[in-house]
Order: C-alpha cells, then sequence, then structure tokens
C-alpha cells in the first residue's frame, strides 16, 4: 500500500527527515509516537505533497505508483487522505459543498459516476450521525469558528465519506474531550478494512487504547528508532522517550 524508502526532506534547508524506511501494509493500522520535533508532520505533510517541503533522497510508492512524482490533488485523488493536526479554515465554502465536489472527485478517478445532491445528502447526514454531529456544522462553512475538537471530528468526517486507501492521522486526539475522542476512535475503527491502510501519527498511547495498532514506531531524530507491536506503545508511555534522546529543537 504505502512503501517508504530512505526519505530525506528538508523545510527551508534543515534536514528533518534523515532516512525513513516504512512499510504500511493494506489491512494494517500503523502508529507513529515521538517527541515533539521529531518530524512526525513533517513526514504527513512530505506524503501529502506540501508545498515547502522538499524531498532530498529516497522513495514513497503508493499503491504501486510513485507518490512523490504526483500532484498533491492526484495524491488525494488516488485515495491518500491525510487529516490534519491543525484543520484549515475554508471560510465561504459549506462543509457539504466542499466534500461533495471532493467525493465525486475521487469517484471520477475510480470511474464511478457523481452522486447527486439528494443521494450526497443522505450520506453525509449518516455519517455525520456516526460522530454525534449536528445538521447544523455540516451545513456550516468548513471549520470556521469550529471548536478545536469539532475540526477533528470534521476531520473524521471527511474520512469516513471519502473513504480513503490510505489515511494518516496527524494527532487527531488533540483538542478531543474524553468522549469525543471515544467516537472519532469508533469512526476510525468502523473504517479498519482489509483494504485499507492507516497510519496513526500520536503523542499519548491514549488514543491507541481506542484504536489499536498492529505495529508502533517510534520517530526520533528523523528515523525511525525502534518498530514493535501496540505494547511498544504501552512501553513508551510508561518510560517516555528518554532512550532515543532529546530532539535538538525540542
Ligand atoms: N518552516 C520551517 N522552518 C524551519 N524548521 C521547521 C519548519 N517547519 C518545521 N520545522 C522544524 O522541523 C522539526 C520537525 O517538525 P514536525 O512538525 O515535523 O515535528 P513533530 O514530530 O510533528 O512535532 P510535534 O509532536 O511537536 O507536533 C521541528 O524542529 C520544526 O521546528
Amino acid at each position: 500500500m504505502l512503501e517508504i524508502k530512505n526519505l530525506h526532506a528538508t523545510v527551508d534547508g534543515k534536514e528533518i527527515l534523515k532516512g525513513i524506511d516504512l512499510t504500511v501494509e493494506a489491512g494494517k493500522v500503523h502508529a507513529i509516537m515521538g517527541p515533539n520535533g521529531s518530524g512526525k508532520s513533517t513526514l504527513s505533510y512530505v506524503l501529502a505533497g506540501r508545498e515547502g517541503y522538499e524531498v532530498t533522497e529516497g522513495t514513497a510508492t503508493f499503491a504501486g505508483q510513485d507518490l512523490l512524482a504526483m500532484e498533491p490533488e492526484e495524491r488525494a485523488a488516488a485515495g491518500l487522505f491525510l487529516a490534519f493536526q491543525y484543520p484549515v479554515e475554508i471560510p465561504g465554502v459549506s462543509n457539504t459543498t466542499f466534500l461533495k465536489e471532493a467525493l465525486n472527485a475521487v469517484r471520477k478517478t475510480r470511474g464511478e459516476g457523481p452522486l447527486d445532491a439528494m443521494q450526497f445528502l443522505k450520506l453525509i447526514r449518516a455519517r455525520a450521525k456516526d460522530l454525534n454531529m449536528t445538521e447544523d456544522m455540516i451545513k456550516r462553512a468548513v471549520n470556521v469558528g469550529f471548536s478545536g475538537g469539532e475540526k477533528k471530528r470534521n476531520e473524521a468526517l471527511q474520512m469516513a465519506v471519502l473513504q480513503p486507501r490510505l489515511a494518516i492521522l496527524d494527532e487527531t486526539d488533540s483538542g478531543l474531550d474524553i468522549d469525543a475522542l471515544r467516537i472519532v476512535a469508533e469512526g476510525v475503527n468502523k473504517l479498519r478494512s482489509p483494504d485499507r491502510g492507516m497510519l496513526v501519527i500520536t503523542h499519548y498511547q491514549r488514543l491507541l487504547d481506542y484504536i489499536v495498532p498492529d505495529v508502533v514506531h517510534v520517530l526520533a531524530h528523523g528515523r525511525i528508532q525502534k518498530t514493535g507491536g501496540k505494547e511498544l506503545a504501552q512501553e513508551l508511555e510508561a518510560k517516555g522517550y528518554a532512550e532515543f534522546g532529546v530532539n535538538e529543537a525540542a
């Protein structure tokens, strides 16, 4: 599904990723944990194709395609989804309009016809209900005036509607209260499927109590330093990241 080899990337001329090797198989949930400033968000931005992040060495293939050669919108259309750590606000564009356009663009790539307004409304209402989101929230402009937790729920809604092949969740737990965390995690768990891969980036083991990962990686100093099963997350919670040293930037 996703195969990253020796990935190096710089931001403003500073090398942040220093040789990442990571394979996410279909049907698996991989978690990345690591101290502040270790490069977790940088990795997700590089995979999504965000401007300003320059890959200097290495490769990343997604479903057999050269991911790094694709434009960001081609990556999204091919089924890559990134739930942002800081979701952006889009004034003047309603959640419903935004998601309908996004879904129909993805459907087009899959060779499927567009959903009409009624079909789409039925879909988004059902998915919003699963996440305890009100009708008002799906009609409002994307993330405008949403609380931190509501924005994270909205990311989960986007993912539930778009049904990506590979979902990357960047600190989706931050800003969520305990009930919202459970609801969002349930939403994510519903999306677990044999043909979908997931990469969950988090600081805390708490999220991983709800979204139980198959594999856990520790990212520190721009590289994967350790890989293990779900028990590695518990170990980190107990011991912290001391054994991996403190990041220069932290
Ligand atoms: N535009 C930039 N210019 C210089 N350095 C940057 C820039 N953007 C990010 N960095 C640096 O890259 C490093 C990695 O940042 P990144 O956001 O990937 O870390 P992270 O592991 O996601 O951290 P956190 O857990 O705190 O969210 C940090 O030291 C950060 O200061």
